[in-house]
């Protein structure tokens, strides 16, 4: 198949171009100024001239403290953007695979969530995402939308690397153990996607295949819980770890709130899809054995001097 993903610099984009030429597909990646998701005209030329089978959309403004003084190009982006690549994707009659975030919840609730969970944002980036849910299913019913939660690998913005960083330069460090979910590794997302993609072209609007569904890795925790296993293999690995403290969110003040236990249930994707959740904790010792590569076994990832 020929892949368009909208967005090149990601993390999942990046894992995309890596893991899905491996199963034959031939990959188009464009991300800003090629494809930008502020300019509607520009995704339907974009769209046709690299004529696609199928549409991974990995571009999304992420940056969820600064979307709270920046709600309309968030918007724009996440909700906007989505909605006119799923109109181009429509217009083309090929399927699409648009990514979403466990922040569509406000995890007040009962948990694990089912993908028929009610939604209630907390900030403006969970809002951006949760209109971009909706604006995909509007304009194209062969959609895919696949929610996950703390996207993380060796390159790019995540809290695995801000975790490594943080902790090469602080000799304590302090993280919130009342917020729940489970990190999810890009390349595992890209592996699932990959396997997602040759199930879609065949089936017709309607089709139980579509619509949106839960993935993330396994088992759930709490973001402290995923420091822990962190530092641990990092420790393992002889690299500066600090002293880790549990704390309430509470005292940990950002502009934007998070949920409190958005714990996805992934079971219909599995039951549909044949795909299950990975074990992140494999993918977590993966992952620092990749950085650990690169850095050719000098110091630790992050600190100045060591890469990356
Ligand atoms: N990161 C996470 O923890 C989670 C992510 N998700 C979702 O998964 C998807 C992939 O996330 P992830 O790979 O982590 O994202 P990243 O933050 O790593 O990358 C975002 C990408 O979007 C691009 N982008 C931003 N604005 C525009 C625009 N106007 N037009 C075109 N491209 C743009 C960026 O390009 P540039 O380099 O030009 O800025 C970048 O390539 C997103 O939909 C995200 O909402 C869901 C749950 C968790
Ligand atoms: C750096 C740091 C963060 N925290 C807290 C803040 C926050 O509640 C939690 C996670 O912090 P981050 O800012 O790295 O994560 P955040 O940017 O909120 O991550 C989210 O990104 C978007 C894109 C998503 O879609 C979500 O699924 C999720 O991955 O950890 C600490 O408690 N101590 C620390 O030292
Ligand atoms: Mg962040």
């Amino acid at each position: 198949m020929r892949v368009l993903i909208a967005g090149r610099t990601g993390q999942l984009a990046r894992a995309l171009l890596d893991r899905l030429p491996r199963d034959g597909h031939e990959v188009v990646a464009l991300g800003r100024p090629e494809l930008d998701l502020c300019d509607p005209a520009g995704i339907a030329r974009a769209v046709e001239r690299v004529a696609p089978d199928a549409v991974v959309n990995a571009a999304a403004y992420t940056a969820v403290d600064r979307a709270e003084t920046e709600p309309a190009l968030a918007f724009t982006v996440n909700a906007d953007g989505a909605g006119w690549l799923a109109r181009a994707a429509a217009v083309r009659d090929i399927p699409l695979v648009h990514l979403s975030t466990d922040y569509v919840f406000a995890g007040d609730g009962p948990a694990p969530l089912g993908e028929d969970a009610p939604t209630g944002p907390l900030n403006v980036y969970g809002r951006s995402k949760l209109a971009g849910e909706e604006a995909v299913l509007a304009a194209h019913p062969r959609s895919l939308v696949l929610r996950t939660a703390w996207v993380c690998g060796p390159h790019g913005t995540n809290f695995l690397r801000t975790m490594l960083r943080l902790g090469a330069e602080r000799e304590r460090l302090s993280v919130v153990s009342d917020q729940f979910g489970a990190p999810t590794f890009a390349d595992d997302l890209a592996d699932a996607i990959a396997r997602l993609l040759p199930r879609l072209p065949s089936r017709p609007a309607g089709d139980p295949g579509f619509g949106v569904f839960h993935l993330t890795g396994m088992p759930h925790t709490s973001w402290h819980g995923f420091a822990e296993a962190i530092f641990a293999e990092a420790r393992a690995r002889g690299w500066k770890v600090p002293a880790l403290t549990a704390i309430p969110s509470t005292h940990y003040p950002t502009p934007a709130q998070r949920p409190g236990d958005a714990r996805l249930d992934c079971e219909r994707i599995e039951r549909v899809h044949g795909i299950r959740a990975l074990d992140w904790r494999v993918s977590l010792a993966r992952c620092l054995d990749a950085l650990q590569e690169e850095l050719g076994g000098r110091g630790t990832p992050g600190a100045a001097g060591g890469a990356p």
